[in-house]
């Protein structure tokens, strides 16, 4: 946070005030119009220009300014302690160069948030390690329903080795073939063993859970979580996996990027597939996973088991995804980086205020 003038935060217009603050949710920092120099927060962005275009829309961008957000392109042909100054750095490129980039400039600017750590993103690039934590939380009494990951197998090389290795690790047919690597969205449902030698590793191997066709996207910003739904590949019966003519491999790239908000059609669908999960345990999931993924910026893609009511699944973790399909996302982002940029503050003040 910064000071700086009262002019370069401002309405443009009295009405724009008077409507920006109606429609501001929760309890953000207030910076005040009424102080004569206002504090400031200036975000360093290195993001993908596809991000750019979904994350920085011109409604998020002039709400964010009016609350004194500034958002500041990052030349990555520059030294980045050259750039800003910064108070918070966020950031979705790939690259080892870039995250050795990032990982300096936490050393030498402790005083700089950036969202999130490299180390920690890595860590959910990688579809083995991705659902580590959710297995280790044990959720899987929870008052509110259970939280699992589905029994999965992950395959190195060796295609031909891929039917033996199922039936050792006891996995039940279809299975859902992940490349390893989470950026890839390559995926297919594998309906037969013999299909299974036709996959190429390094792949992850999960078991196919029906869900009745919807998924919950939880994204979560900070301690922020919002859910909505989507849909999602159709529900495979015993019938399908007995009929000769479904075997093989069945390709679906890109599906849930693709897949249509179902909250739209929330009314046409089953209210047992489509009722949302508990809030009390999206709550306890998100808080848990932000500590131990030491991550802010996530998102969740939950299942819910068809026929149970509360027997709930994560099969994907997604670092800082596709934001602008969460609702209200404009004023959720603005109020978490006042809220960042407040904190950090508090504490800088207070640790030099220290006799
Ligand atoms: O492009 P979008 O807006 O659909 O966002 C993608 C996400 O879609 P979603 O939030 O589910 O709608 C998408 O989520 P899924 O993996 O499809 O569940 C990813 O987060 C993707 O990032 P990356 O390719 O894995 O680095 C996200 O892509 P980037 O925007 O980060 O390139
Ligand atoms: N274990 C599973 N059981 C049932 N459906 C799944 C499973 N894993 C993935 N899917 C379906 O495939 C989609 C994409 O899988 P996901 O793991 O989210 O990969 P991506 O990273 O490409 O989004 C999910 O949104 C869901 O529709
Ligand atoms: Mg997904
Ligand atoms: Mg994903």
């Amino acid at each position: 946070m910064r000071l700086m003038q009262e002019e370069m935060i401002g309405y443009e217009s009295e009405e724009e005030r008077e409507m920006e603050s109606s429609s501001s949710c929760g309890s953000i920092v207030d910076l005040g119009f009424q102080e004569k120099s206002m504090k400031v927060v200036v975000v360093g962005y290195a993001l993908t220009s596809k991000k750019i275009k979904s994350f920085l829309q011109p409604k998020f961008e002039g709400l964010a300014r009016n609350k004194g957000i500034f958002f500041v392109a990052i030349d990555q042909t520059r030294p980045l302690s050259d750039q800003g100054p910064f108070d918070i750095v966020l950031h979705k490129l790939s690259g080892k160069e870039w995250q050795q980039i990032l990982e300096d400039y936490r050393l030498t600017h402790p005083e700089v948030t950036v969202l999130d750590p490299p180390s920690a993103i890595q860590h959910v690039y990688n579809r083995q390690s991705m659902l580590e934590d959710v297995a280790d939380l044990d959720l899987s009494d929870a008052a509110y329903g259970s939280v699992g990951v589905p029994k999965q197998l992950v395959i190195e090389k060796d295609p031909s080795s891929i039917p033996d290795a199922v039936k050792q690790a006891g996995l039940a047919l279809p299975l859902v073939a992940k490349p390893l690597v989470a950026k890839s969205h390559e995926l297919s449902l594998a309906y037969d063993e013999y299909s299974l030698e036709k996959l190429e590793p390094p792949l992850v191997l999960q078991e196919f859970i029906n869900h009745g066709g919807v998924v919950f996207k939880v994204y979560i910003v900070g301690d922020a979580v919002k859910v909505v739904r989507r849909f999602s590949l159709p529900d495979v019966s015993k019938r399908d996996l007995s009929r000769r003519s479904v075997g093989g491999v069945f390709r679906f790239p890109r599906v849930s990027c693709a897949a249509q908000s179902a909250d739209d059609s929330v009314a046409d669908l089953d209210p047992c597939i489509a009722e949302l999960p508990p809030r009390a345990l999206l709550e306890r999931l998100a808080r848990e996973l932000r500590r131990r993924l030491g991550l802010h910026l996530f998102n969740l893609d939950m299942i819910r088991e068809h026929g149970t009511r509360d027997r709930f699944y994560v099969i994907d973790i997604n670092y800082f995804p596709g934001y602008g399909k969460m609702p209200e996302y404009e004023h959720i982002f603005t109020d978490f980086l006042l809220n960042l940029a407040k904190s950090k503050y508090k504490k800088r003040s207070s640790a030099t205020s220290l006799p």
